[in-house]
């Protein structure tokens, strides 16, 4: 195990009401770089999950009677920390997840930018007033915190889907309870130790670890006490979660799978195109729902980009995450990998060519070298799933029109990418994609000044941004008559 500087931030147990909480049984983190076991974390049952749910209920009245400027202030504290403390939460996190140190250090960045974004933002809930229909009547509206906000959240994004969904509950005034996936508990649990040191009030801000998914999922998608859902991860769970919520009606936010198309235009800066492809396809080894996920190229210029993009290909370093020069780390599992190897089988199986990659490493490794295949069609496996993988899937098109009916056939619609320098197409290109975000001459979209959400069965509601605030708030309508 790596050494940290701050030992204290490999924490073991749940986080609830302010303290740290032992389960009898444990669970086992694993380093997917190595296989070695890592930590062994207390591995909370079912029943436990209700402690969590009380100590958020009781810190609410609390906690949303402070003034936005005051937990501004507490929040600024965790963000500092999290800033100071960033090279121990970077390593924790590719220790427990894979991706290489300096993308590790990067979601540290992004997930505190949300903290520090959504605290000054939080001071600005302003209500409006309405002229009356009469004039003895006031119409005042005002904005209150939802209530306890409960998450369920990913292991591809361990630190920054847990920061951006807390940030925004925590400002609005809502107390919060996060359950993060089973393989990647750490960087919560190191989360929670520093919102401690910052001072935030018990119950405020709680982190409960443990395998059962489905068990745990049932109470905080039913339990009476929770106000507000919020969930990043697959459709399929994301479905289900949503099914379970309407027993008691809560607000639901959910952030699911993507199908993202990357579409390079006869007109475009090639060159630019082939960087933006390559950062959109491999960040965290191609597992992120807005991950390239199809690259449609003009069929004028598909032969020079797909040799331009394998060259750039070529330039990647597979690896364990934590050795300088790694850009591409292990996946997740090695049925990440199976899933993966098995679409680039079918696809070969159906007339897809392998430009480079697309060889299983060993039998049960954790590495798959970076993938183009070129000769692709829409209608292949690999088109209409989320690949969640190092492979890129190029296929050609001819027109705008029917680059753009490609593009939206799909059941999903969160990210889209493009590159065109003809100002009209790229404001009709714009508009038609059915999609919650569209990166145009641009690689990289996420940021937390930006609305991040999807449309169609990419979810709903928006994180990050003004926008993301109104997940957690209720407007109040007063009606004040005998004026
Ligand atoms: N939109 C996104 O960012 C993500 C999309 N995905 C997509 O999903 C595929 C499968 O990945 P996977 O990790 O299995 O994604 P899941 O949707 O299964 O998991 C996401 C989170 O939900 C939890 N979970 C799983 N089942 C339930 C349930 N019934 N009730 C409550 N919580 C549940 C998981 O816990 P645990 O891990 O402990 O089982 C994890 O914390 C990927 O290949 C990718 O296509 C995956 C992750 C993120
Ligand atoms: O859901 C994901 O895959 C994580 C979101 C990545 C991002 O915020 O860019």
């Amino acid at each position: 195990m790596q050494t940290l500087n701050d030992p204290q931030l490999l924490r073991n147990h749940s986080y609830i009401n302010g303290s740290w909480h032992a389960s009898e049984n444990q669970l086992m983190v694993t380093n997917p770089a190595t296989g070695e076991v890592i930590a062994q974390v207390s591995d909370a049952a079912v029943g436990e999950v209700d402690l969590a749910v009380k100590a958020a209920k009781q810190a609410m009245p609390l906690w949303s009677s402070l003034a936005a400027a005051e937990r501004a202030k507490l929040m600024r504290k965790w963000f500092d920390l999290i800033i100071e403390h960033q090279e121990d939460l970077a390593t924790i996190l590719t220790l427990e997840q894979g991706k290489p140190l300096a993308e590790a250090r990067g979601e540290i960045t992004y997930g505190a930018a949300y903290i520090e974004w959504f605290a000054e933002e939080g001071k600005r809930v302003y209500g409006d007033t309405i002229p009356a229909p009469s004039s003895d009547k006031r119409i005042v509206i005002t904005k209150q915190a939802v209530g306890v906000v409960a998450s369920v959240t990913p292991w591809n994004f361990p630190n920054a889907m847990i920061a951006r969904k807390a940030a925004a509950a925590l400002a609005a005034g809502c107390t919060f309870i996060g359950r993060p996936a089973s393989q990647t508990p750490l960087s919560a649990l190191a989360m929670a130790e520093l919102a401690e040191r910052s001072g935030m009030p018990p119950g405020v801000f709680n982190i409960i670890v443990g395998d059962d998914a489905r068990g745990i999922g049932e109470v905080l998608t039913q339990h009476p006490d929770i106000a507000k859902f919020t969930f990043t991860g697959s459709t399929q769970v994301g479905r289900q979660l949503i099914a379970q919520c309407a027993s008691t009606i809560k607000k639901v936010s959910m952030e699911l799978g993507g199908n993202a198309p990357f579409i390079v235009f006869d007109d475009a800066d090639v060159d630019a195109a082939v960087q933006g492809a390559i950062a959109s396809k491999y960040r965290n080894a191609g597992q992120t729902c807005v991950c390239t996920n199809r690259i449609f190229v003009q069929s004028g210029i598909a032969q020079v980009f797909t040799e331009k993009y394998k060259q750039a290909v070529a330039k990647l370093t597979l690896g364990n995450g934590l050795t300088e020069g790694v850009n591409i780390g292990p996946m997740i599992s090695p049925q990440a990998v199976a899933n993966v190897h098995e679409l680039v089988t079918a696809s070969v199986s159906l007339g897809a060519k392998v430009v480079t990659g697309g060889e299983l490493l060993e039998a049960g490794s954790h590495y798959y070298p970076p993938t183009v295949l070129s000769d692709v069609t829409n209608d292949m496996p690999i088109a209409q799933q989320e690949i969640f993988g190092p492979v890129a899937p190029i296929i050609t098109f001819d027109s705008e029109e029917q680059v753009i009916t490609l593009a939206n056939n799909t059941e999903y619609g969160l990210a889209a990418y493009f590159y065109s320098r003809d100002i009209g197409r790229v404001w009709r290109v714009s508009e038609k994609l059915e999609y919650g975000m569209v990166g145009i001459n641009e690689g990289i979209i996420s940021n937390a000044a930006a609305p991040f959400g999807g449309v169609k069965q990419s979810g709903n509601g928006r994180e990050g941004s003004k926008y993301g605030l109104d997940d957690y708030l209720e407007l109040k309508y007063l009606c004040m008559g005998g004026i």
